[in-house]
């Protein structure tokens, strides 16, 4: 097996991504040249903290980086297509249908003057063209019935909603076109543990029954691993390690994995993951991309441990 990969063809591949946003005290490294594979029905996680760059990676994954960002190289391959490569209507007919984005805090982008039938309804017929009402409405209830909401949903707005019930839609909206691949960016963290938990297993539940893969975007790292089958752990623009859940939670190589794991709070008073004694490093400065070792079959290690400053 090549570095990062899993077993079988990949669905989607991502190989040496940098993405650099421009500022006045130079350019910031977000992504410093990141590769992983997806496998077919695979689920990913990919974790850090804020700022490790992993809504840099997804968004340019879509090519949705907007500047001050602007991806500096890589190729991110879905199928036999690299999406970094291909024209812009090529893109827009593949985005949605082929690989869907559920973006942080999408559930706060929902258009509150439309129902949510119209936001539904628009998705799909962007895409597909006009479609019979009664045909596109009876669809909009199945795909809400697919995310666990009851069909008198459709015709509410926004406001009406929990903020467990605006994350279904969220999530029913990037599923309407059948994606092979959903990216979703922190789906569960604005909302309560107990909603977390059952709005990410409806994600999961939703993917195995379309039979999909997914990049689970947290930085919850005790929340991804009930939930995903790898872990890639990102810290300051890499990804330091990567392997199975059991390989990377037993057998943490990397320093700022072990950090994490040791961060990870009790159930009860989980919190979004600060690790205090972690020094990231200026990510204005050139970094070389980190060299994985395969310490295990599967399981990836950044020989950069030295990048890592632990205070204390
Ligand atoms: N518009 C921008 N201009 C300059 N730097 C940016 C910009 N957007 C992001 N960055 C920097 O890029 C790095 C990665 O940010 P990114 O949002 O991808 O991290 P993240 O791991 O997704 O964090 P979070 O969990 O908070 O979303 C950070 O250092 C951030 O400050």
């Amino acid at each position: 097996m090549s570095p990062g990969t899993t077993a079988g063809e990949p669905v989607l591949s991502v190989r040496d991504l940098r993405v650099h946003y421009r500022t006045a005290g130079g350019d910031v490294v977000a992504a410093n040249g990141v590769s992983f594979a997806l496998g077919r029905g695979e689920t990913l996680g990919l974790v850090g903290e804020s700022g490790s760059g992993k809504s840099t990676v997804a968004m340019a994954i879509l090519r949705l980086t907007t500047p001050p960002g602007r991806v500096v190289g890589g190729s991110v391959r879905l199928g036999d297509a690299d999406l970094l490569a291909m024209s812009e209507p090529e893109l827009r007919a593949r985005r949605w249908r082929d690989i869907a984005l559920i973006p942080q805090g999408s559930m706060n982008s929902l258009n509150p003057v439309l129902r949510v039938r119209r936001q539904l309804g628009d998705a799909i017929e962007t895409h597909e063209g006009r479609q019979p009402r009664r045909a596109l409405r009876e669809r909009i209830v199945r795909l809400l019935s697919l995310v666990n909401l009851p069909e008198r949903v459709v015709d509410l707005y926004p406001h009406e909603l929990s903020g467990g019930m605006k994350q279904r839609v969220c999530i029913a909206m990037a599923i309407a076109l059948d994606p092979a691949v959903i990216i979703a960016d922190e789906p569960t963290s604005a909302l309560d543990v107990v909603v977390q938990k059952a709005v990410a297993q409806t994600l999961l539940d939703v993917k195995k029954r379309l039979n999909s893969s997914m990049i689970l975007i947290g930085h919850d790292m005790a929340l991804q691993a009930q939930l995903v089958d790898r872990i890639a752990v990102m810290y300051a623009g890499n990804i330091v390690e990567i392997g199975s859940v059991r390989d990377v939670l037993r057998d943490p190589r990397h320093a700022y994995t072990r950090h994490l794991i040791a961060s990870i709070p009790s159930i009860r008073e989980r919190r979004p993951l600060v690790v205090r004694d972690v020094r990231a490093p200026d990510l204005r400065t050139r970094r070389p991309t980190p060299a994985m070792v395969e310490v295990a079959p599967g399981h990836l290690v950044a020989t950069s441990d030295l990048e890592v400053t632990v205070d204390g």
